[in-house]
């Protein structure tokens, strides 16, 4: 078992005090024309400071993961796992699906962790691109599977919601390592099976 702090993702931000950046928050919309001196957005500052805070931080967790026999080219796949996480160049939330596969060599991740594992890389500023590139290496670092695949389906609410509006617009991002990278049999396996299995 192994808590997941890793070398590939960058360490999260540290604890800073809140009130300052309520202050700051609160600045902030009165240079964008609000009235904070309204008791309507007198409580906003400090909410909008802890649920930024909120949607940033990663949830931590202990990867429990077991010693196994598995059958060679045995390919595991968690699909659907929703997930959310915030645009680094707009601080607006992207949201969407992941589908996880790896074939093990040696050791299989609790279930539930592989969607602990994609909660703790999305719940930070992110590309799309790096977020599932993280999701990879993270696997590949704590398990040394044959292969993984990763594929994300996301919006991006700053090009849906905003911007270009390119309403339901979605992106769609793989990452893949080993076996499922190299051998194509393996790969067209995870491909179709991530997109069509009930
Ligand atoms: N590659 C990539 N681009 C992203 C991601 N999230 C947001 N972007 C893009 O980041 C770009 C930032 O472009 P800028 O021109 O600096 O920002 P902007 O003026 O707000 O641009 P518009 O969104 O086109 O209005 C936009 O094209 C976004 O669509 C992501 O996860 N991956
Ligand atoms: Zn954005």
């Amino acid at each position: 078992m192994s808590v997941s702090t890793m070398t590939s993702l960058p360490a999260a931000p540290a604890p800073a005090p809140l009130d300052e950046a309520a202050d700051l928050a609160a600045r902030l919309l009165a240079a964008l024309g609000f009235d904070l001196t309204s008791s309507e957005l007198a409580a906003t500052p400090g909410r909008m400071v802890r649920a930024l805070k909120e949607m940033t931080t990663p949830p931590t967790f202990t990867a429990t993961d077991f010693e196994t026999t598995a059958e060679p080219g045995q390919l595991v796949l968690v699909r659907d796992i929703r997930f959310v996480s915030m645009c680094e160049h707009h601080v607006l939330p992207f949201t969407g699906i992941a589908h996880i596969g790896y074939v093990p060599r040696k050791r299989i991740l609790g279930l539930s962790k592989v969607a602990r594992v994609v909660h703790h890389c999305a719940r930070r500023l992110q590309v799309q691109e790096r977020l599932t590139g993280q999701i990879a290496d993270w696997m590949v670092e704590h398990l040394d599977p044959a292969g993984v695949a990763v594929l994300l389906s996301a919006e991006h609410t700053c090009m849906t919601l905003r911007g270009v509006g390119a309403t339901g617009s979605r992106t769609t991002t793989s990452s893949l390592r080993g076996v499922l990278l190299d051998d194509p049999a393996a790969r067209a396996e995870f491909m179709s099976l991530a997109v069509s299995a009930p």
